[in-house]
């Protein structure tokens, strides 16, 4: 069931939702995201290549593979061919992870009309560019408004209907700001939105999406301290202080501090590094727990976007002369070969900072070598 602005609600009245939509990935959030639109009423075709898992969504309203447990509404069509999926579309969501944005977008680019919106729900950043998911996908769709989609949104639970709340970011242009009603922001925000589903607008695509590909990293690094031993304390300072490293990036971006403050920053933050049910929290907490990386996630392949993206958010702060001390920590640990135990004990003895940054302190941290050595020696 569509749930209706009410008087006073930000959209106006007259907005009218999308009708047809093309999700791009038949993985979890591609699904979950699918069935969302669906159940709204939205003519749904959700794409993917592995024609077993599209033929079982048609078959038994079922994707074992990627949502076990979750019925898919009636009205959700699986397609395995990208001009089929696409034809008749008024808006389509790309989601597949962050590595593979290019190369869909490239796909899609092929069939799409023109003029047809497109949002990417990948969070990540392009290892070999620097680049934010949208950029990628603008160089490869051409004119065409491109934003995203991103918050704090357990694929599963969203699918179960439990309910969820996201950002719709989309660059608005003069015409989109005369007329808000008829933005692909507020379009895509109606299509979306059911009784269990809230959308919220954004035209801040760098804030919204910086939230979403650093969330991931400190994740693993606030798995990797729990899985250590480390309890409450530990996370809660990692969160926070991953919220400065966010907020830092995006405004060194050119994006607003504030949007980190919203569902696709701390939203997202807070949900990743508190639960299992994220897999780079999961990861991290295997690790932390001295699980060799081949064997966790017993040995299968998952999509865990903080692990590539460590090594991609650091290039690209490092590139704009920013400070990420978590994501830098991760990346060492991960990419780098450093020890778990050395690498956080050394993130914790740092130079005293001020909170916020603004401040420059030029005094050093009075922790010694013994200190840092101690410190390492029981987290490992
Ligand atoms: N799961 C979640 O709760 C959420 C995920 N996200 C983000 O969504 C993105 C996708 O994640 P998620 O759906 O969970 O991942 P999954 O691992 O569940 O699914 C990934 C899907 O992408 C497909 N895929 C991968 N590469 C390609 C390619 N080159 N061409 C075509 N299809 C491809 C896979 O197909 P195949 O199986 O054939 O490889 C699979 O269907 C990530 O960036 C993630 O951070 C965002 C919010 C919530
Ligand atoms: O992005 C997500 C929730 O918002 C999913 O997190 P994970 O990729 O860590 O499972």
């Amino acid at each position: 069931m569509r749930h209706q602005p009410l008087s006073g609600d930000p959209l106006p009245s007259h907005a009218h939702p999308y009708r047809s939509a093309a999700v791009i990935g038949a993985g979890a959030w591609g699904t979950a995201l699918a069935a969302t639109l669906a159940k709204g009423g939205v003519s749904t075709r959700l794409w993917g290549r592995d024609r077993a898992v599209v033929d079982a969504i048609n078959a038994t309203r079922r994707n074992e593979r990627f949502l076990p447990g979750v019925t898919l509404p009636e009205a959700l069509l699986g397609v395995h061919q990208m001009k089929a999926a696409l034809q008749g579309a008024e808006v389509v969501l790309i989601v597949v992870p962050s590595r593979s944005i290019r190369s869909v977008a490239r796909q899609v680019a092929e069939h799409l009309a023109a003029g047809v919106p497109v949002a990417v729900c990948a969070k990540g950043i392009e290892a070999e560019t620097g680049l934010l998911m949208t950029q990628v996908a603008e160089e490869e769709l051409g004119r065409r408004p491109v934003g995203c989609v991103s918050g704090p949104t357990f694929a599963v639970e969203t699918a179960l209907g439990h309910p969820t709340a996201a950002t719709v970011a989309f660059p608005f242009s003069y015409a989109d700001r005369l007329k808000p009603a008829e933005s692909p922001a507020v379009r895509l925000a109606l299509a979306l939105s059911t009784e269990s589903f809230r959308a919220y607008v954004s035209d801040d695509l760098v804030g919204v999406e910086i939230g979403g590909a650093l969330k991931n990293v400190i994740a693993i690094a606030c798995g990797m301290m729990t899985g250590a031993g480390f309890a409450e304390n530990t996370r809660a300072a990692l969160i926070t202080r991953g919220l400065d490293e966010m907020k830092t990036l995006a405004e060194a971006l050119g994006g607003r501090r504030e949007t980190v403050t919203g569902l696709s920053g701390v939203g997202d933050l807070t949900l990743t590094c508190s639960s299992p049910t994220s897999r780079n929290m999961a990861l991290g907490l295997q690790l932390g727990r001295g699980v060799a990386r081949a064997a966790c996630f017993d040995g299968e392949t998952v999509v865990v976007e903080g692990e590539m993206n460590a090594t991609s958010v650091t290039d690209l702060a490092r590139k704009l002369g920013v400070r990420l001390p978590i994501c830098e920590t991760v990346r060492a640990i991960l990419h780098e070969g450093r020890p778990l135990g050395e690498a956080f004990a050394a993130l914790w003895a740092r130079p005293i900072e001020a909170e916020p940054r603004a401040m420059d302190l030029s005094f050093s941290h009075p922790a010694t070598d013994q200190d840092i050595a101690t410190l390492a020696e029981r987290i490992s």
